[in-house]
């Protein structure tokens, strides 16, 4: 089967600085990937390349067989590569509901403009969305009362209200309970498996990486140095060096 995406040494340098230097690989439909590193090995610029964030230097990406090397960030999240933050980008005086039918309307290319005119709009699709990440039961509660880990829920509606193909999650479970993470990471892996939605998560949490990634890459000073099952990653002597260089628990890579 041929990859969904395929990344064709990618390079974006700035100066001297190899922030993401010939990085190649590719990701199946249903594949949930960890995308991990120490602080500035690469993740952000490697996920802005390919959101068209950020142009690289040299270097292909292709997505569903065609070249979206270049293209402006609309253009791609239309051909289906979705996103979610490390802060979440809802709208604290909009219901729950209304975040995620807003963001189906926005995949419709419909102005947000509409909104107080339409409530009803796609207000079906949300409550399905809702029900999938699990927040059925706040449909109607204002976002801005939400608890930190139920918008990050709310975060991953509005990115499936996109329906992408590929959904880069930028550490999805950062501020959340250690409980919340695995909840939320149970909530993302049951829907690729379900859709056949593509994950790539970027993440600091090695507990985290290892309980839900099927795969692992390793970025280390902007080049892929690892990439394999969670337990090939955690045996590779490189990964173990970089890791126990700054100081993130070895306990983590040595047991879990
Ligand atoms: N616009 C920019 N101009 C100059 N240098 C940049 C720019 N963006 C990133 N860099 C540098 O590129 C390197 C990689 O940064 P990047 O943010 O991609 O790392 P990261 O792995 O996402 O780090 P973190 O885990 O801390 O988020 C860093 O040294 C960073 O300072």
């Amino acid at each position: 089967m041929s990859a969904l995406l395929d990344v064709r040494d990618l390079s974006r340098h700035y100066g001297a600085l190899r922030a993401v230097d010939g990085v190649s690989f590719e990701l199946a439909a249903g594949d949930v990937r960890a995308l991990i590193g120490p602080n500035g090995a690469g993740k952000s610029t490697l996920f802005k390349m390919l959101m068209g964030e950020t142009r690289p230097n040299s270097g292909e990406v292709y997505f569903g067989g065609a070249r979206i090397t270049g293209l402006r960030p609309a253009r791609i999240v239309r051909r289906g590569i979705g996103r979610t933050f490390q802060i979440t980008g809802t709208w604290a005086s909009m219901s729950v509901a209304e975040n995620v039918q807003t963001a189906c309307l926005a995949h419709d290319g419909r102005t947000l403009s509409i909104l107080p005119y339409a409530r009803h709009l796609h207000r079906e699709r949300a409550e399905a969305l809702l029900d999938t990440v699990g927040l059925a039961d706040q449909a109607d509660r204002p976002a801005a009362v939400l608890a930190y880990g139920d918008l990050k829920r709310l975060e991953l509606a509005i990115a499936l209200a996109g329906e992408p193909r590929l959904l880069l999650m930028d550490e999805p479970t950062a501020g959340m309970a250690a409980t919340e993470r695995t909840d939320l990471m149970e909530t993302v892996t049951r829907i690729a498996r379900e859709t056949g939605m593509t994950i790539l998560f970027t993440e600091h949490d090695m507990d985290v990486v290892f309980a839900h990634a099927e795969r692992v890459m390793v970025l280390d000073r902007g080049a892929l140095i690892a990439e394999g099952t969670p337990e090939e990653v955690r045996a590779d002597a490189r990964v173990r060096e970089v890791y126990l260089g700054v100081g993130l628990d070895p306990e983590a890579l040595a047991d879990a």
